[in-house]
């Protein structure tokens, strides 16, 4: 479909190789170990942070605010993700799951 933006995701499967071979990395000198060993709670702590600093950067409608702060919210979100040790296929898979049913059917359907 001409003006159709198509989405490649290699670098965010490149990015995760790169967060998981940190695991064996000194905190010294990778922010992402430094992270690892900080623990679950400061990753937790960082992608609230930037997801409040990406809403916020929304509301103010500041595009290059919005791309920086959502980069930073995806790369936190994929250290989150190899720490708890899941996958990117695991979420792609629950999405997948999803497709095709309406966000408000969905709702509808949930016992009240
Ligand atoms: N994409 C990123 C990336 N995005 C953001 N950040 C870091 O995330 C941090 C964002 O936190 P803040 O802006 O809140 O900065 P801060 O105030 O220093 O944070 P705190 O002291 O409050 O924890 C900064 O230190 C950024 O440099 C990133 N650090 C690393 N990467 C990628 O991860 C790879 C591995 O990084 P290392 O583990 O450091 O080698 C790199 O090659 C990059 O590709």
């Amino acid at each position: 479909m001409p003006g159709t933006k198509q989405t490649d995701w290699t670098p965010l499967d490149q990015l995760f190789k790169t967060i998981e071979s940190r695991k064996a990395a000194a905190a010294d000198e990778s922010y992402v170990a430094h992270l690892y060993a900080k623990g679950r709670k400061k990753i937790a702590q960082k992608l609230g942070e930037e997801a409040v600093e990406t809403a916020l950067a929304a509301v103010l409608d500041d595009r290059p605010d919005m791309i920086a702060e959502s980069a930073d919210l995806l790369f936190h979100l994929l250290v989150l993700w190899a720490d708890a040790g899941l996958h990117p296929s695991d979420i792609l898979a629950e999405l997948a799951r999803r497709e095709g049913l309406s966000g408000l059917e969905e709702k509808a359907r949930r016992p009240s």
